[in-house]
């Protein structure tokens, strides 16, 4: 139903012909974004988000959070640029919360954070609520937010897979309790419920009972997140109990809240100074932050570059040597693609693990990762919950992209150094990054 990018255009991938030198702006977080959207909407006074991330994501969640009845009036101020990178840097949103309801239509796209936060939020509302997206959307693991809702109070309608199209039927307020889930497919589930849980009545006790939690660093985000806002959380990093949440009914704040760059959006970037022997500034790099692009600083130094945290930003300087990793990827599964794609050039196998659950992501990101990678000329097998990488010379031709804005920048990275690799669909990064392909040649001086 929405106007996923199915353009078949091939963009050439520039080439590299030396060392990239560049500062690279890189926009808001995503999930910072999306998180401080959902968060403000609930408060009992208004907010402010500024550089906020302006992407196909983003403007979703700010959509559908309209159609609940939620302003959120968009402002640019003077300084900005009418157009390119540092457009973020002078907007501003304002987020003025309202009673919710419906009938209202939420188009997810194939956002993981809209179709997984808004659920809570629609069921706070009064009147049906209809969820509905891309065709991926419906594949995408959502049962543990719905299963865990109407253990919590709330009635939706589904076709009985736990999965899109849905319709939640609000009822002005939800319950809350407790609740056990599985969030060992996705991170969002427990971020979902935990996110909307200080106006549940009873607020919530979400209990994980699956084998692994992915990405931790995105649940402490949640968690940082509704304690800056005023909430009470109580949860196993800090004293709690593992693999229990709780949450307290509060009023949340209303706050100004300045995003931060999305590191991983940075990572292409960071990527190019690493494979050409080049350095890499991205200002504003937070010295503290719960994003799992943190922790690129790490991999990249592992895989042969080196970093420096300054006022300037994070530079990472390349030597044009790259070393293959062995690496557990599952607290930083987004950041596998560019991973991947780095350690195809590498001088050493690689292996990347406990990150089965990318095959749910965008696309079955294993399984298109191995099938691009090799026919460039590259050997990478898929493992039960990874990849095995082993470098080989690469050539050229068409990378696919599957609607998966991070295969489209794996893809530009190896196109760095391969010559001839062509983008299928480089517009499907306007998920979290519309503004890719001027950012990639902008760095490359073009
Ligand atoms: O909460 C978030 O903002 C996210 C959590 C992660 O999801 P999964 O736990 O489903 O991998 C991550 O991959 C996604 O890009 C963003
Ligand atoms: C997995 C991702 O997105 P989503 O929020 O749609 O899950 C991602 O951005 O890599």
């Amino acid at each position: 139903m929405t106007e996923a990018s199915v353009h078949p255009a091939l963009w050439p991938a520039p080439f590299a012909t030396g060392a990239v030198e560049a500062t690279v702006t890189v926009p808001g977080s995503k999930s910072v974004t999306n998180r401080a959207l959902v968060l403000a909407a609930l408060a009992a006074e208004p907010g402010w988000l500024r550089r906020p991330l302006r992407s196909r994501d983003s403007l979703l969640m700010a959509d559908a959070l309209r159609a609940l009845g939620v302003g959120i009036e968009e402002t640019v101020s003077s300084s900005s640029t009418v157009t390119g990178v540092h457009d973020s840097e002078g907007e501003a949103w304002r987020v003025i919360p309202a009673g919710l309801h419906g009938p209202a239509t939420v188009d997810v796209g194939n956002a993981g954070t809209v179709m997984r936060f808004l659920p809570p939020v629609a069921s706070l509302a009064s009147g049906p609520i209809r969820f509905d997206g891309d065709p991926r959307s419906y594949e995408r693991p959502l049962n543990g937010v719905i299963d865990a809702l109407r253990v919590l109070g709330a009635r939706i309608d589904d076709d009985g897979r736990g999965a899109l199209p849905m319709t939640v039927h609000g009822g002005g307020a939800l319950d809350g309790g407790s609740v056990e889930i599985d969030a060992s497919s996705s991170s969002q589930f427990v971020s979902a419920l935990l996110l909307s849980a200080p106006r549940f009545n009873q607020g919530v006790e979400v209990r994980h009972i699956g084998a692994r939690l992915p990405s931790m660093p995105h649940i402490r985000m949640t968690v940082d997140m509704l304690r800056a806002v005023g909430a009470q959380v109580d949860e196993p990093e800090t004293g709690g109990e593992p693999n229990v949440w709780r949450v307290s009914p509060s009023a949340l704040l209303g706050r100004d809240l300045t995003v931060e760059p999305d590191l991983s959006n940075a990572q292409p970037f960071l990527a190019a100074a690493l494979i050409t022997g080049g350095r890499v500034t991205i200002p504003d790099w937070p010295e503290r932050t719960t994003q799992p692009g943190d922790a690129l600083r790490e991999i990249f130094t592992e895989m042969g570059g080196s970093c420096t945290l300054t006022e300037a930003g994070l530079t990472l300087t390349g030597t044009g040597r790259i070393h293959g990793i062995d690496v557990d990827l599952g607290e930083v599964g987004e950041l596998t693609p560019g991973i991947a794609a780095v350690a195809a050039l590498a001088d050493s196998p690689s292996t990347l693990r406990g990150v089965a659950h990318l095959r749910l992501h965008e696309t079955d990101r294993l399984a298109a990762l191995t099938k691009e990678i090799n026919e460039l000329g590259g050997d990478v097998t898929e493992t039960e919950d990874g990849l095995h990488i082993r470098p080989r010379p690469l050539h050229g031709g068409v990378f696919h992209t599957y609607d998966d804005h991070r295969m489209a920048t794996a893809g530009s990275i190896i196109g760095l150094a391969v010559e001839g690799v062509q983008i299928e669909n480089v517009a499907t990064t306007a998920k979290t990054l519309p503004d890719f392909p001027r950012m990639w040649a902008g760095m490359l001086g073009a």
